[in-house]
Protein backbone atom coordinates (compact mmCIF):
# COMPACT_ATOMS: atom_id res chain seq x y z
CA UNK A 1 0.00 0.00 0.00
CA UNK A 2 1.31 3.43 -0.70
CA UNK A 3 1.79 5.45 2.38
CA UNK A 4 2.52 8.45 0.32
CA UNK A 5 2.46 9.31 -3.26
CA UNK A 6 3.48 12.14 -4.50
CA UNK A 7 2.88 12.91 -8.17
CA UNK A 8 4.78 16.15 -9.84
CA UNK A 9 4.46 18.42 -7.09
CA UNK A 10 5.48 21.99 -6.84
CA UNK A 11 5.10 24.06 -3.85
CA UNK A 12 6.25 27.73 -4.31
CA UNK A 13 6.46 29.71 -0.75
CA UNK A 14 6.51 34.18 -1.57
CA UNK A 15 6.41 33.08 -4.81
CA UNK A 16 9.86 31.43 -4.82
CA UNK A 17 9.69 27.56 -6.10
CA UNK A 18 10.95 25.53 -2.81
CA UNK A 19 9.32 22.20 -3.98
CA UNK A 20 10.00 21.59 -8.18
CA UNK A 21 7.82 18.81 -9.76
CA UNK A 22 8.71 16.14 -7.19
CA UNK A 23 7.75 12.45 -7.79
CA UNK A 24 7.78 9.86 -4.86
CA UNK A 25 6.30 7.12 -3.88
CA UNK A 26 6.67 5.22 -0.42
CA UNK A 27 4.98 1.93 0.59
CA UNK A 28 4.56 -0.07 3.63
CA UNK A 29 8.15 -1.18 4.86
CA UNK A 30 10.17 1.14 2.59
CA UNK A 31 13.44 3.38 4.03
CA UNK A 32 14.73 6.10 2.22
CA UNK A 33 17.00 8.84 3.15
CA UNK A 34 16.82 12.26 1.96
CA UNK A 35 20.07 13.53 1.60
CA UNK A 36 20.80 17.15 0.55
CA UNK A 37 22.73 20.62 1.64
CA UNK A 38 21.07 23.05 3.54
CA UNK A 39 18.26 25.35 1.84
CA UNK A 40 17.95 22.45 -0.64
CA UNK A 41 14.15 21.72 0.56
CA UNK A 42 14.10 18.92 3.41
CA UNK A 43 12.24 21.14 6.00
CA UNK A 44 9.68 21.90 2.61
CA UNK A 45 9.56 18.55 1.78
CA UNK A 46 8.36 17.43 5.44
CA UNK A 47 6.46 20.13 6.26
CA UNK A 48 4.31 19.33 3.26
CA UNK A 49 3.60 16.32 4.12
CA UNK A 50 2.21 16.49 7.44
CA UNK A 51 0.02 19.36 5.59
CA UNK A 52 1.51 22.22 7.08
CA UNK A 53 2.49 23.67 3.16
CA UNK A 54 -0.24 23.76 0.50
CA UNK A 55 0.54 21.94 -2.66
CA UNK A 56 0.59 24.19 -5.81
CA UNK A 57 0.43 22.37 -8.25
CA UNK A 58 0.38 18.46 -8.99
CA UNK A 59 -1.05 15.50 -6.74
CA UNK A 60 -0.24 14.29 -3.81
CA UNK A 61 -1.57 11.45 -1.02
CA UNK A 62 -0.33 11.18 2.65
CA UNK A 63 -1.98 8.14 4.60
CA UNK A 64 -4.82 8.00 2.99
CA UNK A 65 -5.43 11.66 2.67
CA UNK A 66 -5.23 13.75 -0.13
CA UNK A 67 -3.46 16.96 0.58
CA UNK A 68 -4.84 18.75 -1.97
CA UNK A 69 -7.57 19.14 -1.12
CA UNK A 70 -7.88 18.20 2.48
CA UNK A 71 -10.11 19.32 4.92
CA UNK A 72 -8.77 21.93 7.90
CA UNK A 73 -10.42 19.48 10.40
CA UNK A 74 -8.55 16.16 9.08
CA UNK A 75 -5.12 17.44 8.94
CA UNK A 76 -5.07 16.27 13.01
CA UNK A 77 -6.25 12.49 11.55
CA UNK A 78 -3.58 12.51 9.08
CA UNK A 79 -0.83 13.68 11.68
CA UNK A 80 -1.62 10.86 13.81
CA UNK A 81 -0.51 8.44 11.03
CA UNK A 82 2.74 10.01 10.51
CA UNK A 83 5.63 9.48 13.70
CA UNK A 84 7.84 12.25 14.45
CA UNK A 85 11.29 12.31 15.38
CA UNK A 86 14.40 15.03 15.41
CA UNK A 87 17.16 16.22 15.86
CA UNK A 88 16.89 17.97 19.36
CA UNK A 89 14.36 15.58 20.75
CA UNK A 90 11.92 18.06 21.78
CA UNK A 91 11.01 16.30 24.64
CA UNK A 92 9.43 18.39 27.86
CA UNK A 93 12.90 18.34 29.81
CA UNK A 94 11.26 18.82 33.13
CA UNK A 95 8.96 16.01 32.93
CA UNK A 96 9.12 12.39 33.46
CA UNK A 97 9.19 9.95 31.06
CA UNK A 98 5.60 8.58 31.24
CA UNK A 99 4.39 12.33 31.35
CA UNK A 100 5.80 12.68 27.93
CA UNK A 101 3.95 9.61 26.02
CA UNK A 102 0.98 10.54 28.40
CA UNK A 103 0.46 13.91 26.73
CA UNK A 104 0.58 12.58 23.33
CA UNK A 105 -1.83 10.22 23.50
CA UNK A 106 -4.41 12.56 25.70
CA UNK A 107 -3.60 15.12 22.72
CA UNK A 108 -4.88 12.87 20.40
CA UNK A 109 -8.12 11.43 21.73
CA UNK A 110 -7.42 8.82 24.62
CA UNK A 111 -8.29 9.16 28.34
CA UNK A 112 -8.91 5.91 29.82
CA UNK A 113 -5.68 5.62 32.10
CA UNK A 114 -5.36 2.04 32.30
CA UNK A 115 -5.51 2.19 28.70
CA UNK A 116 -2.74 4.69 28.38
CA UNK A 117 -0.11 3.20 30.86
CA UNK A 118 -0.75 -0.23 28.50
CA UNK A 119 0.23 1.75 25.15
CA UNK A 120 3.26 3.54 27.01
CA UNK A 121 4.66 0.43 28.73
CA UNK A 122 4.57 -0.90 25.11
CA UNK A 123 6.38 1.12 23.11
CA UNK A 124 8.84 1.65 25.76
CA UNK A 125 9.96 -1.96 25.94
CA UNK A 126 10.21 -1.23 22.02
CA UNK A 127 12.65 0.76 22.50
CA UNK A 128 14.49 -1.01 25.18
CA UNK A 129 13.68 1.81 27.89
CA UNK A 130 10.77 -0.02 29.88
CA UNK A 131 13.24 0.58 33.38
CA UNK A 132 13.34 4.98 32.39
CA UNK A 133 9.17 5.44 32.68
CA UNK A 134 9.34 6.85 35.96
CA UNK A 135 12.68 8.95 34.96
CA UNK A 136 13.07 12.58 34.20
CA UNK A 137 13.99 13.35 30.92
CA UNK A 138 17.20 15.93 31.99
CA UNK A 139 18.64 13.11 33.53
CA UNK A 140 19.02 10.57 30.39
CA UNK A 141 21.79 10.50 28.33
CA UNK A 142 21.05 11.64 24.28
CA UNK A 143 20.77 8.59 23.07
CA UNK A 144 18.19 7.31 25.84
CA UNK A 145 16.31 10.90 24.70
CA UNK A 146 16.26 10.28 21.59
CA UNK A 147 15.02 6.24 22.22
CA UNK A 148 12.13 7.80 23.94
CA UNK A 149 11.26 10.21 21.30
CA UNK A 150 10.86 7.17 18.87
CA UNK A 151 8.45 6.02 21.69
CA UNK A 152 6.69 9.05 21.45
CA UNK A 153 6.60 8.83 17.58
CA UNK A 154 5.19 5.42 17.31
CA UNK A 155 2.35 5.60 20.31
CA UNK A 156 -0.35 5.98 17.74
CA UNK A 157 1.17 3.44 15.45
CA UNK A 158 1.98 5.46 12.52
CA UNK A 159 2.43 4.13 8.78
CA UNK A 160 5.22 6.65 8.23
CA UNK A 161 8.08 7.95 10.14
CA UNK A 162 9.50 11.37 9.41
CA UNK A 163 12.87 11.84 11.09
CA UNK A 164 14.74 14.72 10.23
CA UNK A 165 18.63 14.12 11.26
CA UNK A 166 18.08 11.43 14.19
CA UNK A 167 21.30 10.79 15.10
CA UNK A 168 22.92 14.78 14.61
CA UNK A 169 23.64 14.98 18.14
CA UNK A 170 24.42 11.56 18.99
CA UNK A 171 27.92 9.75 18.79
CA UNK A 172 28.73 7.16 16.51
CA UNK A 173 28.33 4.36 18.17
CA UNK A 174 24.73 5.49 19.71
CA UNK A 175 23.97 6.63 16.57
CA UNK A 176 24.51 2.95 15.29
CA UNK A 177 22.05 1.87 18.19
CA UNK A 178 19.28 4.01 17.38
CA UNK A 179 19.77 3.31 13.74
CA UNK A 180 19.18 0.17 14.60
CA UNK A 181 15.98 0.64 16.30
CA UNK A 182 15.07 2.34 12.91
CA UNK A 183 15.40 -0.55 11.05
CA UNK A 184 13.18 -2.76 13.64
CA UNK A 185 10.86 -0.64 13.37
CA UNK A 186 10.86 -0.57 9.46
CA UNK A 187 10.95 -4.13 9.36
CA UNK A 188 7.79 -4.26 11.51
CA UNK A 189 6.09 -2.69 8.70
CA UNK A 190 6.77 1.23 9.25
CA UNK A 191 7.75 3.45 6.48
CA UNK A 192 10.50 5.66 7.28
CA UNK A 193 11.74 8.71 5.26
CA UNK A 194 14.78 10.19 6.98
CA UNK A 195 16.75 13.37 6.08
CA UNK A 196 20.64 12.50 7.35
CA UNK A 197 23.76 13.42 6.94
CA UNK A 198 25.38 10.92 8.66
CA UNK A 199 26.90 8.65 6.11
CA UNK A 200 28.67 6.13 7.95
CA UNK A 201 25.45 4.82 10.13
CA UNK A 202 23.53 5.26 6.54
CA UNK A 203 26.17 2.95 5.30
CA UNK A 204 25.26 0.31 8.13
CA UNK A 205 21.55 0.43 7.88
CA UNK A 206 21.21 1.02 4.08
CA UNK A 207 17.94 2.12 2.74
CA UNK A 208 16.70 4.03 -0.73
CA UNK A 209 19.12 7.09 -1.19
CA UNK A 210 17.29 10.31 -2.38
CA UNK A 211 18.90 13.24 -3.02
CA UNK A 212 17.38 16.89 -2.82
CA UNK A 213 18.79 19.59 -4.91
CA UNK A 214 17.00 22.88 -4.92
CA UNK A 215 13.56 21.23 -4.84
CA UNK A 216 14.08 18.58 -6.91
CA UNK A 217 14.40 14.97 -5.42
CA UNK A 218 15.73 12.41 -7.65
CA UNK A 219 17.22 8.57 -6.67
CA UNK A 220 20.72 7.95 -6.23
CA UNK A 221 22.54 4.74 -6.32
CA UNK A 222 25.31 5.43 -3.74
CA UNK A 223 26.73 7.83 -1.20
CA UNK A 224 29.84 8.54 -3.56
N1 LIG B 1 8.76 31.19 3.56
C1 LIG B 1 9.66 31.13 2.58
N2 LIG B 1 9.65 32.02 1.58
C2 LIG B 1 10.54 31.97 0.59
N3 LIG B 1 11.49 31.04 0.47
C3 LIG B 1 11.58 30.13 1.44
C4 LIG B 1 10.67 30.12 2.54
N4 LIG B 1 10.99 29.07 3.34
C5 LIG B 1 12.06 28.48 2.76
N5 LIG B 1 12.42 29.12 1.64
C6 LIG B 1 13.52 28.76 0.74
O1 LIG B 1 13.27 27.46 0.25
C7 LIG B 1 14.46 26.70 0.15
C8 LIG B 1 14.29 25.40 0.93
O2 LIG B 1 14.14 25.66 2.31
P1 LIG B 1 14.04 24.49 3.38
O3 LIG B 1 13.85 25.13 4.72
O4 LIG B 1 13.03 23.49 2.94
O5 LIG B 1 15.50 23.84 3.29
P2 LIG B 1 16.16 22.67 4.13
O6 LIG B 1 16.73 21.74 3.14
O7 LIG B 1 15.20 22.12 5.11
O8 LIG B 1 17.31 23.41 4.91
P3 LIG B 1 17.85 23.13 6.39
O9 LIG B 1 18.56 21.82 6.31
O10 LIG B 1 18.75 24.28 6.64
O11 LIG B 1 16.65 23.12 7.30
C9 LIG B 1 15.58 27.60 0.68
O12 LIG B 1 16.24 28.15 -0.41
C10 LIG B 1 14.85 28.64 1.49
O13 LIG B 1 15.54 29.87 1.46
Amino acid sequence: MAVLSFDNVSILQEDVPTLQQVNLEMNEGDFAYLIGKTGSGKSTLFRSIYAELPINSGVARVAGYSLNDIKRSDIPFLRRKLGFVFQDFQLLTDRNVEKNLSFVLEATGHSNPDEIRFRIEQVLAQVGMSNAIQKRVHRLSGGEQQRVCIARAILNKPLLLLADEPTGHLDPEVSLEIMQLFKQLNQQGTAILMASHDYNTMRQVPGKLLKIEAGRIFPVNSLD
